[in-house]
């Protein structure tokens, strides 16, 4: 049962004020749901507007966290992601280079700096004390006044949208409205990652400034090339993604393999779908292939993408109902598991 065609060269936008307002009805409701459902499929990617997020928030998280990159590396490192953090929850900081994305027989370093925060466990939690892999507290960058809890400020409005936006998808997939809600992903196992893209420095890329140059603007990059981000699916459910409003940098690749941009738009977030949309709906929706590339000019770019996550010891299993009379496509994860088997093979450190 496979509904989507995937030849998209642009994203569309959806208001979803219907799905935050008390008083709407269910059908209003299901009409936000049918528009979500068809980006889901046709594309793995939308905009939100009226998302409910004041934009001074959003503002201010971005510059904070501007700020924070321009400290001292020695500073920075006070938070790193350590050989010995990846017992402590895998959180902190990643400098220029140490983040990886994974190719088939090989890694290409990512041209970025970032923070990686997840759901916060403290040191006393059971599931800490246990041992569990991923639980752990957060290093919360505390260097820059108010950043620390602007960021909390913003975990929680981000949890609220993404619960918002998920009883909406599970309306357009004729599913109870609350599918996503308790023990699937009503305790979400969040990601928040702070992200600061400093201009690709193209004379510096491994394979020569000019011909770098024309490959990053054609359809195909090589492998050799540096990218700020390279090319992936994210692992969860559904990402919300926080861009400077002035860069030109995320592209969203289609079906025919042309990479479309998905540049900011004020007012709205960027969302995506994961890998477990792909599992739970048997491959209707399929999570779509994208990537960062800072060239558009000597800017560098702050992007805060949340990740909207199952609950970690969820068991994500095709729908029967969006099988119909066939078997399976794809077996059952536990989205802990998956988590893992992603997140440990991420760094170069
Ligand atoms: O920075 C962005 O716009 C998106 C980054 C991204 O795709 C990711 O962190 O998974
Ligand atoms: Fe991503």
């Amino acid at each position: 049962m496979i509904g989507n065609c995937r030849g998209f060269h642009s994203i569309p936008i959806i208001d979803v004020q219907k799905l935050r307002d008390s008083g709407s009805t269910l059908d209003e409701r299901k009409r936000v749901g049918f528009e979500l459902d068809r980006a889901c499929r046709e594309v793995g990617f939308f905009y939100v507007r009226n998302h409910g997020i004041c934009d001074d928030l959003t503002t201010r998280v971005r510059e904070m966290s501007r700020r924070w990159f321009d400290l001292p590396a020695d500073v920075k490192a006070q938070i790193a992601l350590t050989a010995d953090c990846k017992q402590k929850g895998f959180r902190g900081y990643q400098a220029l280079g140490s983040n990886v994305t994974r190719y088939d027989g090989g890694f290409q370093r990512d041209w970025h700096e970032a923070i990686d925060l997840y759901k916060h466990f403290d040191e006393s939690h059971p599931a800490v004390m246990a041992g569990l892999p991923l639980h752990g507290p957060n290093p919360w960058p505390t260097q820059i006044d108010g950043h620390r809890e602007a960021l909390e400020t913003y975990v929680q409005e981000c949890i609220s949208l993404g619960a918002d936006l998920l009883r909406g998808i599970a309306l357009g997939l004729q599913l109870d409205e609350d599918f996503f809600g308790g023990s699937n992903a009503g305790d979400p196992f969040w990601v928040m990652r702070i992200i600061h893209y400093p201009p690709l420095e193209l004379s510096a890329a491994p394979s020569g400034s000019e011909s770098t140059f024309a490959a990053l603007m054609g359809e195909e990059v090589e492998r050799s090339v540096q990218l700020s981000c390279g090319e992936h699916t994210d692992y969860g459910l559904l990402t919300i993604v926080n861009q400077d409003e002035n860069v030109s940098a995320l592209q969203v690749k289609n079906s025919a393999g042309k990479w479309v941009a998905a540049d900011p738009i004020p007012g709205t977030f960027v969302c995506n779908i994961g890998d477990m949309f792909k599992v739970w709906t048997n491959g209707l929706y399929q999570p779509t292939m994208h990537r960062v590339i800072n060239i558009s000019s000597a800017k560098r770019r702050i992007s805060v993408p949340f990740f909207y996550e199952p609950n970690f010891n969820t068991r994500v299993e095709p729908l029967s109902q969006l099988c119909g009379s066939e078997p399976p496509r794809y077996p059952g994860i536990t989205y802990g598991d998956h988590l893992q088997s992603k997140v440990f093979q991420n760094f170069e450190i």
